[in-house]
């Protein structure tokens, strides 16, 4: 029998995650709850079946994998609620940056099965890279929720002292990824191409790039070593960007985005 999952917080990641579970037929769509407080504003395209609610209670009850998908401030709030109706036989899934395996442990306030998944938005295409830590599962539930993420992208499973650095390099990482695709289009246009044009060769070719990596197992200075071309066009646009700084605020930003999970 299938198995029941709650999504509690159906924002930008929580939808994403139920759309990339439905696309893969890891579970059918009428087996997902979407929990969140104001219904009038879910996001993104879900079918009919799937449940939206604003019970947290009787979404967690009903179900045997609870997803927390809610920003960090509201996990405490939200675990309070849910904790009664929390058993053994569920296990705990929470998606939450910053907060660690021992903390959902101490909130859930019984011996669950407890896992984090660090995926990203990419996860609604199947396309993720989902990095996962866990606390007190059997060999089955890990099998479980590992398949669950790889059916919606890449897996790795990792330290829960990783987990920040994973939120970062994963999860943040699209977005990182996507702004250095908006300056390539900005200097698509400036070079002649409309905007559409541009914005199809600029994400084409950071996803052939991308895919270079992941298919040949190679390091990026290989690949750039087959792209420029002594004395060519290549190396002087990316020796003026070093010269600006462009390696060296990728860097910086990653580490700015990781000391701020710290903060918090
Ligand atoms: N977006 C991303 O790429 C990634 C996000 N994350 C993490 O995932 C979590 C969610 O992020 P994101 O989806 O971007 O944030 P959103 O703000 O888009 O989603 C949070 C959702 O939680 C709902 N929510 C808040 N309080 C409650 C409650 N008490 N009960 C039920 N639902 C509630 C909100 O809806 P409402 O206000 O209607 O209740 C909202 O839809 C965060 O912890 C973030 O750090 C991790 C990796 C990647
Ligand atoms: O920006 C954030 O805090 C969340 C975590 C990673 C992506 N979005």
């Amino acid at each position: 029998m299938s198995q029941k999952i709650a999504i509690i917080g159906g924002g930008n990641l929580g939808t994403a995650i139920a759309q990339g579970l439905i696309k893969s037929d890891f579970c059918n769509p009428a087996d997902i709850t979407i929990t969140k407080r104001n219904l009038s504003t879910l996001k993104g395209e879900l079918p009919k079946t799937v449940k939206i609610t604003d019970d947290n209670v009787k979404a967690a009850s009903d179900s045997d994998v609870i997803i927390l998908a809610v920003k960090p401030f509201q996990v405490e709030g939200v675990m309070k609620t849910i904790a009664p109706v929390l058993t053994k036989k569920q296990v705990l899934i929470s998606v939450i940056t910053g907060v660690t395996v021992s903390d959902l442990k101490e909130m859930a306030q019984i011996e669950l099965p407890v896992f984090r998944a660090m995926p990203n938005t990419a996860v609604a295409i199947q396309e993720s890279m989902t990095c996962i830590s866990y606390d007190n599962a059997t060999d089955k539930q890990v099998q479980t929720v590992t398949k669950m993420f790889n059916t919606v992208g890449k897996v790795a499973v990792i330290d829960d002292k990783l987990m920040d650095a994973a939120t970062v390099l994963g999860a943040c990482g699209t977005a990182f990824a996507l702004r250095y695709v908006r300056a390539n289009i900005q200097g698509g246009i400036e070079i002649g191409f409309d905007a559409k044009t541009a914005s199809l060769i600029a994400a084409q070719t950071v996803k052939g790039a991308a895919e270079l990596l992941l298919s040949n197992n190679t390091h990026p200075e290989q690949e750039i070593d087959k792209v420029t071309t002594p004395k060519g066009c290549t190396i002087v646009g990316l020796n003026e960007m070093e010269h600006r700084g462009f390696s060296s605020s990728l860097i910086r930003g990653v580490i700015t985005s990781y000391k701020k999970i710290a903060k918090d």
